[in-house]
């Protein structure tokens, strides 16, 4: 059972800081690093690999310093976002090429691809293999030594749904065996649908960190501005304003801006009020559910 600890962990690019203090633990079991493009999840995971040295703080694997350890680099497998693999290569070829910078044999590249059901294609070229046949090809890369770490940057990044439901299935199980398992993503359905424990990096920060049940919870609890356009705005404005769950109502020329501090009380209240006032709903749209607004909320910068 493997332990990655950060702690205060920074890296910096020159003058760009791409992560940004902080401290975090992961234990056995899949874990999903969520964030928006440019978060640093990447940085991060290669901190965490060994790739990268941190510019202040340490990154640790069972108390063990990670940089420059070559004990620990045997326990740790890193899939990387980019593709990086030669086309012309067999996936067997690919395997145990990885088999052998291990100095391991033909049976370690064997158990690997079957791993990750990819034996049977095993002898086509990797250029002839769909998106998640490569993605799984990289996998059996990674885990040909059997670390007890493994680090995925945008697993299911360009995949159609049924190569992604076949990986997400194939890193549950992973994690299931024990191994220590942490994927990135931008994306929170793909994370919670893998993922028991979430950590959430915002501009290199550690913004949130939890179940996602409980991260789900902050992003719905968090106040939304809807659009509104019905056909008597000013009625449905009067009524609105005079309700605890709005935070403030204003009439534009494209219909109603509301802002909500209770989501769930605000979606119960504005059809009844149409009802009761006879005032037809033609829009109700949320103007702030992109990505970004939804992290910057948790990051606590809105
Ligand atoms: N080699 C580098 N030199 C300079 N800046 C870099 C370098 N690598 C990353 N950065 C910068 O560091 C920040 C974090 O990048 P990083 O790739 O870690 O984020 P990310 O969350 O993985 O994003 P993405 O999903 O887009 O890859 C970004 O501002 C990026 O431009």
């Amino acid at each position: 059972m493997s332990v990655i600890e950060l702690k205060q962990v920074s890296r910096w690019y020159g003058n760009v800081v791409a992560v940004n203090d902080v401290t975090m633990t992961i234990g056995p079991g899949v874990t999903g690093l969520l964030g928006p493009n440019g978060a640093g999840k990447s940085t991060l995971l290669h901190l965490m690999a060994g790739f990268l040295a941190t510019s202040g703080g340490t990154a640790t694997l069972d108390g063990k310093q990670i940089w420059r350890n070559h004990e620990i680099y045997r326990t740790i497998g890193l899939v990387p976002e980019r593709e990086g693999v030669y086309g012309f290569l067999t996936g067997w070829q690919f395997v145990r090429s990885a088999a052998r910078l291990h100095g391991l044999q033909d049976d370690a590249a064997e158990r690997a691809l079957e791993l990750v059901e990819m034996t049977a294609a095993k002898d086509r070229r990797i250029e002839t293999y769909s998106k998640g046949m490569r993605q799984r090809v990289k996998v059996a890369g990674a885990l040909v030594h059997e670390p007890q770490v493994l680090l995925l940057d945008e697993p299911f990044n360009g995949m159609d749904p049924r190569q992604r439901l076949h990986l997400m299935d194939l890193v549950r199980k992973l994690g299931a065996a024990g191994r220590t398992i942490l994927f990135s993503s931008h994306i929170l359905e793909e994370v919670e649908r893998v993922a028991q424990q979430i950590e959430v990096l915002v501009a290199g920060r550690h913004a949130a960190s939890g179940d996602y049940r409980e991260i789900r919870r902050r992003m719905t609890d968090r106040p939304h501005l809807f659009r509104v356009r019905s056909s008597d705005d000013r009625r449905l404005a009067a009524a609105l304003i005079a309700d605890a769950s709005s935070g403030g109502v204003s009439l534009t020329a494209q219909g109603l801006e509301v802002r909500t501090e209770d989501f769930r009380r605000f979606t119960r209240l504005l059809p009844r009020l149409a009802r009761d006032l006879n005032v037809h709903l033609w829009q109700v749209s949320p103007t702030d559910e992109d990505l970004e607004s939804v992290f910057s909320y948790l990051s606590g910068r809105s």
